[in-house]
């Protein structure tokens, strides 16, 4: 507690506050127990981990946003505006191929395997060591990210308002258990739906309230322009410049495909809709809203910066985080208006579960169905059914656990966030690739591929960690550093780490599989017919086995789907 309980919600307007904030997890509460008590009271797997497949394209749209939108972003996004300037809106940019590729390539195919985890098909184009080996990969990188989501919220309440830490840790962790537990993934995506609009409302009232009491638009639009904080397009080429139009727009799109693509939260989504039209129809939509979460984190740093430009109250904070800044911010243009100060905790409340609650879910999906199912196959589905909702329950205690640890990373969140989906994710969608489109690429080839990118990803961000260059150098910071060597390798911008990491999967897997598997070549058919990919039919093939020994073969149980255009020219 900085002393600042003054500015704290609590402190003023007392009661109401805490309302807001006790509605929003009743609230969620609510729809987890109407799922658990309505439909066929996820008795089933289907049902409690796929929606029994029946869901419409704007509440999955709505969940996907929320899954990968969390109260990172909206602390993080403000702080990197007002440190930065704009140049992280570029980032927007990703948003057009990073959501068209998801659409067009990785869906038709997940779709139509009718699989429940993403990593189902990675044993059916390569082995089941592949599977697991992506499985294990993916319950890292979102058991790390759940504990940042889960840590970010209170610790950014608790530096400023002296708001109860761990109990908001506990209390956010426990409602988001018990309703994942109990209403199954239609309660998670309707619970997201109800908190990505908390989550824009709460947003919104700050920055309305921000403008005004910062002297309205043209006033806060002079103080940004004089402050330089309106970046121009960066087209500086520099891989180590940490955030350029390249960084951000073109390292980014690898970013969205390994979230949108290939992460197992999205995949669940998409899976879980009616049909596999409703599912693109569901990416699509994603397009403006997420759009709009980046244009309002954005612009709520820039009338934070209009706020605080001249001075920097640092020294008032007691820590140079950004992070706890936004907060000190918010509180300070919302005291005194009963009400507001408990929307913005909503919101950042709602920000967290809905990202949360989505990992518990993925997770108990992938656990189940990867690493427990293909050994028992004979459970009864009553029996799969309770053990999904224990493994859900048990993520939870866990991500607990992973908040403090996060307690120990330094960086800003919003930094830290970036990096896990680099350096995790991104190897993740490189074995996805070599699957996809290298129709020569073998299981030893995938594994050797992804053991060597996910070793090489750590050690460029555990490199990074130690050199100066990669941290957030402050703008008016123009101290010329240029790395040489080593050092320049480890100065890679984290945002080129999902493409980096991406392409070294890629590229190991690719050697190892000629060196490994010559014959191969003649055996498995190409994804996608690549001169009918342009005549707007495209023919998914399921992928044959690569050569064993005999030639080939075609063990799997799935006959390709030949010559049917998929939709006419
Ligand atoms: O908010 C978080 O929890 C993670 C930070 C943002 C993750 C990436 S950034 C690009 C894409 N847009 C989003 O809203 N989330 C993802
Ligand atoms: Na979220």
């Amino acid at each position: 507690d900085l002393g600042l309980s003054t500015l704290g919600p609590f402190s003023q307007t007392g009661v109401v506050d805490y309302v807001i904030f006790a509605v929003l997890l009743a609230a969620s509460m609510a729809i987890g127990l109407y799922y658990a008590l309505s439909g066929g009271r996820q008795r089933t797997t289907q049902e409690f981990l796929m929606a029994d497949r029946s869901m419409h394209c704007l509440p999955v749209s709505l969940s996907l946003i929320a899954s990968f939108q969390s109260a990172v972003a909206i602390i993080g996004v403000p702080g990197e505006i007002y440190t930065h300037g704009t140049q992280y809106w570029f980032i927007g940019c990703s948003y057009i191929l990073g959501l068209l590729i998801p659409a067009h390539v990785f869906i038709p195919v997940l779709y139509r395997l009718r699989v429940s985890s993403a990593y189902q098909y990675l044993e059916l184009r390569f082995s089941k060591a592949v599977r697991i080996c992506g499985t294990l990969t993916f319950i890292c990188q979102m058991v790390i990210y759940m504990g940042v989501c889960v840590y970010t919220p209170a610790f950014a309440l608790n530096a400023v308002t002296g708001f109860e830490l761990w109990g908001t840790v506990l209390a956010t962790g426990l409602v988001c258990t018990l309703y994942t537990t109990m209403g199954g993934l239609k309660a998670v995506i309707w619970t997201d739906v109800f908190q990505t609009v908390v989550m824009f409302a709460g947003q919104l009232a700050v920055i309305m309230v921000g403008v005004q009491r910062t002297g309205g638009v043209s006033e806060v639009w002079r103080k940004v322009w004089e402050g330089n904080r309106i970046s121009g397009l960066d087209l500086n080429p520099d891989p180590t410049e940490r955030h350029t139009f390249w960084t951000l727009g073109v390292g980014g799109i690898f970013l969205m495909l390994s979230l949108y693509g290939v992460n197992q939260a999205q995949v669940q989504r998409y899976l879980s809709s009616r049909t596999e039209k409703e599912a693109v129809r569901s990416c699509y939509m994603v397009f403006p809203s997420l759009q709009l979460a980046l244009a309002l984190s954005c612009v709520m740093g820039l009338v934070m910066f209009a706020r605080y430009c001249g001075e920097d109250p640092s020294d008032k904070l007691g820590t140079s985080s950004r992070d706890a800044m936004v907060i000190y911010f918010v509180m300070d243009m919302l005291q005194g208006l009963p009400g507001l100060p408990g929307l913005f905790v909503a919101c950042l409340f709602s920000a967290a579960l809905s990202t949360i609650s989505s990992a518990f879910n993925s997770l108990a999906t992938v656990t189940m169905e990867d690493l427990i199912k293909p050994y028992f196959p004979a459970m009864s589905e009553s029996r799969a059914t309770l053990l999904s909702k224990a493994l859900a329950a048990s993520y939870g205690l866990l991500c607990l656990a992973m908040a403090y640890l996060t307690h120990l990373m330094g960086d800003s969140v919003l930094q830290v966030a970036l990096k896990i989906f680099g350096m995790v994710g991104g190897p993740i969608l490189g074995l996805f690739s070599l699957g996809m489109f290298f129709p020569w690429a073998n299981s030893t080839g995938a594994v050797a591929g992804l053991g060597t990118g996910l070793a090489v990803a750590f050690w460029v961000g555990i490199g990074s960690i130690f050199t100066r260059s990669s941290g957030a150098r402050p703008l008016q910071d123009n101290s010329v550093f240029r790395p040489t060597g080593l050092k320049r390798f480890y100065s890679l911008s984290y945002m080129w780490y999902s493409a980096f990491n991406c392409f070294t999967v890629i590229l190991i897997g690719l050697i190892i599989s000629f060196l490994t598997g010559r014959q191969v070549l003649m055996c498995a058919y190409p994804l996608y017919n690549p001169q009918l990919l342009f005549t707007n039919s495209l023919n998914v093939y399921f992928l044959f086995r690569p050569y064993e020994r005999r030639g080939c073969n075609t063990r799997n149980n799935l006959s390709p789907v030949r010559e049917t255009p998929l939709f006419s020219a």
